[in-house]
């Protein structure tokens, strides 16, 4: 039977769980406060768990809580009833879980279905039990069901999603910038069509939407944006403020309308006996570069600013190019995407290649074993064709390799260099490097 036939893993019961009494179900709208009890505390939230619960069920809603999976027990030691246990619904106690939203995310050549994977978590007294790798395969099963080719998520922690065959697919920095080198270069792009107007983001959602929106469709790595996630974007509490203004938007807009933004909030310090204001840049996007020049100079011509923070940057970021002295930016690594092909010759099909190339991929993937195998892998400028094949293999990887740079942020030639990777034909993987090349550096920004 080849790779392409292959049954999809049976749903039978992980190993162990039927002798400790858990089970592994499809949660809903019901479970959802047992949910955030224990994935709050598993991540050591200190909210109160109502407002987590109130800020999270919109953004859940959104799919009608038709994503979630858990694992309960039902019996437990102990003298704590139901009534007194948050986690406990219908007999049941919830005691890990996991969720995603549907998302729609640009990838070099168009947009794709991506499971944005979330609220991961494992109630702290029953880690390392296997909870974890039982609800990732059931959730790669169901991704793969509803023909979503990638799944993409923010880690807690570097260590934990690798083994699940994903990949840091972008590489995202925190930028600033003290307020006496804030000034660009003379020949920085300008249009003196071009004004920028400051209002409460809150007010100006509507000339927001649409700018970003043209622009996510273009960026690799950005996600178009629903309604819910808009709220959250400009939502302005006392804890989203977590001590800075309100939430601010500077907008550059043209004869035709709003052509960037700026989100941000300002924070007042003192030092040195001194006042120090600071400018803290939520999102910045702009449909052209005049517009980011425009909203550049409103930013730097702030009165009393002493620094300036971008809070999330593509490695390619414009200000690099656009600041007259490019060593006073000061860039710190925040976070990566990542990245998982959860069809890998769907996904393979689905994006575009700076070159052709024709070769034949050996996938390993423990965890999504309709992955594993060989893929002829053909693309040109007019599009891709993946198909299984018995044919010799060029190259040999596991499945994260090929998340790792499905975006265009990393090369295969990285792994083969330091031995993850083995390559049979020589030039293969600089072939497939060649062809998987894109010039600008994808880039997210959004938390989920
Ligand atoms: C997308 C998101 O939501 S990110 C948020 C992730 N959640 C958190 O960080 C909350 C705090 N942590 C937890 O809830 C849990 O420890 C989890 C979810 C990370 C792991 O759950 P567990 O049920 O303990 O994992 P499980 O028992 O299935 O372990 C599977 C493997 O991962 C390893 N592992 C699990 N967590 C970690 C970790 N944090 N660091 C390193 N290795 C880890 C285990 O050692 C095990 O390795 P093995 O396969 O070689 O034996």
């Amino acid at each position: 039977m080849s790779q392409a036939e292959q049954p999809e893993q049976a749903a039978t019961a992980p190993k162990g769980f039927a002798e400790r009494g858990w089970v592994l179900r499809a949660g809903g709208k019901d479970d959802f406060r047992a949910v955030v009890e224990v994935v709050g505390e598993a991540l050591v939230v200190t909210d109160d768990r109502q407002t987590s619960f109130e800020r999270l069920t919109p953004i859940l809603a959104e799919d009608g809580f038709e994503r979630l999976l858990l694992v309960a027990e039902t019996d437990w030691p102990g003298q704590v009833t139901g009534a007194e246990d948050e986690r406990v619904i219908g007999g049941e106690r919830v005691i890990g879980s996991v969720n995603a939203f549907s998302f729609e995310m640009t990838v070099p050549g168009g947009t794709q279905a991506a499971a944005g994977v979330t609220g991961v978590g494992v109630w702290p007294t029953r880690r390392r039990q296997g909870i974890l790798t039982a609800l990732m395969r059931r959730q790669l099963s169901d991704i793969h069901r509803r023909g979503e080719k990638i799944a993409i998520l923010w880690a807690s922690e570097g260590t934990i999603y690798g083994r699940y065959g994903y990949a840091p697919a972008t590489d995202e920095y925190g930028t600033t910038l003290e307020g006496t080198h804030a000034r660009l270069r003379p020949d920085a792009p300008r249009d003196p069509a071009l004004t920028v107007e400051l209002l409460r983001a809150s007010r100006v959602r509507a000339d927001l939407e649409p700018v970003f929106a043209t622009v996510a469709a273009e960026q690799s790595g950005r996600l178009q944006r629903s309604p819910a996630f808009w709220d959250r974007t400009l939502r302005d509490t006392p804890e989203s403020r977590d001590g800075k203004s309100y939430l601010k938007a500077a907008v550059a807009y043209g004869p035709d309308g709003p052509v960037g933004y700026a989100l941000y909030r300002t924070l007042n310090k003192w030092v040195d006996a001194n006042p120090a204001s600071e400018v803290h840049v939520e999102e910045m996007v702009a449909a052209a570069p005049e517009a980011r020049t425009a909203l550049y100079e409103h930013l730097f011509s702030r009165d009393l600013v002493t620094r300036l923070v971008f809070e999330a940057t593509a490695e390619d970021d414009p200000l690099q190019y656009l600041i007259a002295d490019p060593r006073r930016l000061v860039t710190k690594y925040d976070d990566s995407l990542w990245l998982r092909l959860v069809d890998v010759p769907g996904a393979l099909v689905e994006r575009s290649y700076a070159a052709p190339v024709d070769v034949v991929i050996e996938v390993t993937d423990r965890h999504a074993l309709w992955n594993e195998g060989r893929w002829r892998l053909r693309a040109d400028g007019s599009g891709a064709t993946c198909e299984a094949t018995s044919e010799a293999a060029d190259v040999s990887l596991d499945v994260s390799h090929l998340g790792a740079v499905y975006l265009g942020a990393n090369t295969l030639t990285g792994f083969l260099r330091n031995g993850l990777l083995i390559e049979q034909t020589p030039g293969a993987v600089a072939a497939l490097d060649t062809a998987l090349f894109r010039p600008e550096a994808p880039f997210c920004g959004q938390g989920f």
